[in-house]
């Protein structure tokens, strides 16, 4: 798509309510939420809020019981083209090389090509992973796993990059590193990025917006004027503690919210 990166709303989540089950609960419930183009927009809450099952719908992997998911303006019916994605486990074949993992997404497609193999060596060199463009996921570490599952989310130069805790299982360090090459590759292709964590630092040091979530709702939203490129001494900016602050103390009166609305055992 080409039109224009900084109109607002590229991601429109409107009035948007899903149920497992006709007869269940909303897991989610009654949520707006707009993603303009370009920005990274961060989905933080307590483990079982339904952060996951927002970010499928945003997918498009499921479909809304009540409300609309438009990309572009467009409404999604299914999972979108435009977007590429990154799970909480790197999900790499483990019989191919690093470089052919991150070109799978084409191969489904169609022929790869030599421009193709040039995109992904280049989106590996871009990640610190040029000499390990022939290694099996085996003989990758943790966070090499990750970023060659992050490399092939981008292969495409998707326009959405939709991302479910992808960090989560790694230390807190390579964590960090990861956190900053997804910002430089964020920002080099003008990439709109949503991103679910339970990590209050993660969210704050990645979005320009975080919304929290608890109990199907989005119960409180905040932009982040930290300026950008960021880099890791601003974590330990007055700013950025009282945004982290402000946060746990949303996901804190949040629970105790979700509990008392809890029925009674
Ligand atoms: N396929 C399913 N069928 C029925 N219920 C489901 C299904 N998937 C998730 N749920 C329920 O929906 C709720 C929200 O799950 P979801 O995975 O969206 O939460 P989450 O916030 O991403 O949690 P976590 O941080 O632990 O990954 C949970 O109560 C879960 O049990």
């Amino acid at each position: 798509m080409s039109t224009d990166r900084s109109t607002p709303g590229f991601v429109a989540i409107e009035q948007v309510r899903y149920r497992y089950g006709a007869n269940d609960p909303a897991i989610v419930d009654g949520v707006d939420w707009a993603i303009p183009r370009g920005e990274i927009h961060c989905l933080l809450g307590r483990s079982g809020c339904g952060k996951t099952t927002l970010l499928k719908l945003a997918a498009g992997l499921l479909g809304p019981s009540e409300g609309a998911i438009r990309i572009s303006g467009e409404a999604l019916h299914g999972p979108s083209l435009h977007a590429g994605f990154v799970f909480q486990a790197p999900t790499l074949l483990d019989w191919l090389s690093a470089l052919d993992n991150v070109l799978l997404p084409v191969s489904l497609r169609r022929r790869v090509t030599a421009a193709d193999r040039d995109a992904a060596r280049d989106l590996l060199a871009r990640i610190g992973l040029a000499d390990f463009a022939t290694r099996r996921p085996a003989e990758l570490s943790g966070g090499q796993q990750s970023r060659v599952a992050l490399a092939r989310a981008l292969i495409g130069n998707p326009d959405l990059l939709l991302l479910d805790e992808p960090f989560a299982a790694l230390d807190a360090l390579t964590r960090e590193e990861l956190q900053d090459d997804l910002l430089r590759l964020c920002a080099l292709n003008g990439t709109t990025a949503l991103f679910v964590t339970h990590d209050i630092g993660e969210a704050v040091y990645l979005a320009d917006k975080v919304a929290v979530m608890a109990a199907g709702r989005l119960a409180h939203r905040r932009r982040i004027e930290l300026p950008r490129p960021r880099h890791r001494d601003i974590r330990y900016a007055p700013s950025f503690i009282a945004a982290c602050r402000d946060l746990r103390d949303a996901m804190d009166g949040e629970a105790g919210t979700a509990a008392s609305q809890r029925p009674a055992a």
